[in-house]
């Protein structure tokens, strides 16, 4: 059993009935769920909504992140801009256990005219209960952030990667 998290997800229309479905099947998980929108189908810009969540998790208001696109790609493109974040678009169960066992993925994107949503949910749950791992996965996890240091640096002073 996973300590309670604080969890923000949010969708743009093509991840919103998928949203809407993973809320009302997970409401059984006992952790702290925030709705970042969108709130219909109509169309709105994946950015927006990758954005508000990956900041969030990566100020540490929240533990981990939940976004639902179309594919899920566009979500996981955005969100892994903002240093902190690992994101990773995942459709299959040994993909959802080793993002977190090795990556320590903090942000997961579906697509929702990718999955359905029994299996995007069996995906959430284990997600959700798997722990890092830690030893020789922290080094690389380690060489990650450095490269993210470097990119800051380099933007700061104005040089070249
Ligand atoms: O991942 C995406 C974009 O890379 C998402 O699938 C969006 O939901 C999709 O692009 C939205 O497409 P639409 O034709 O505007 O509905």
């Amino acid at each position: 059993m996973t300590e309670s998290m604080r969890i923000a997800i949010a969708s743009d229309h093509g991840g919103y009935a998928l949203k809407q479905e993973l809320l009302m099947r997970l409401k059984d998980v006992a952790h702290e769920w925030t709705d970042f929108g969108c709130d219909s189908e109509a169309s709105v810009d994946y950015p927006d909504y990758a954005i508000a969540v990956a900041k969030r998790v990566a100020s540490g208001e929240f533990e981990r992140g939940i976004l639902l696109c179309g594919t899920g790609l566009g979500m996981c493109i955005t969100a892994n801009k903002i240093p902190g974040i690992r994101a990773a678009t995942v459709h299959d169960i040994f993909s959802a256990e080793a993002t977190r066992a090795h990556n320590d993925c903090n942000i997961l994107t579906m697509g929702g005219r990718v999955i359905e949503p029994a299996l995007a949910e069996k995906i959430v749950r284990i997600w959700l209960e798997t722990p890092y791992e830690g030893g020789r996965h922290a080094r690389r996890l380690e060489k990650i952030e450095a490269l993210e240091h470097e990119v800051q640096d380099a933007m700061q002073s104005g040089n070249s990667l």
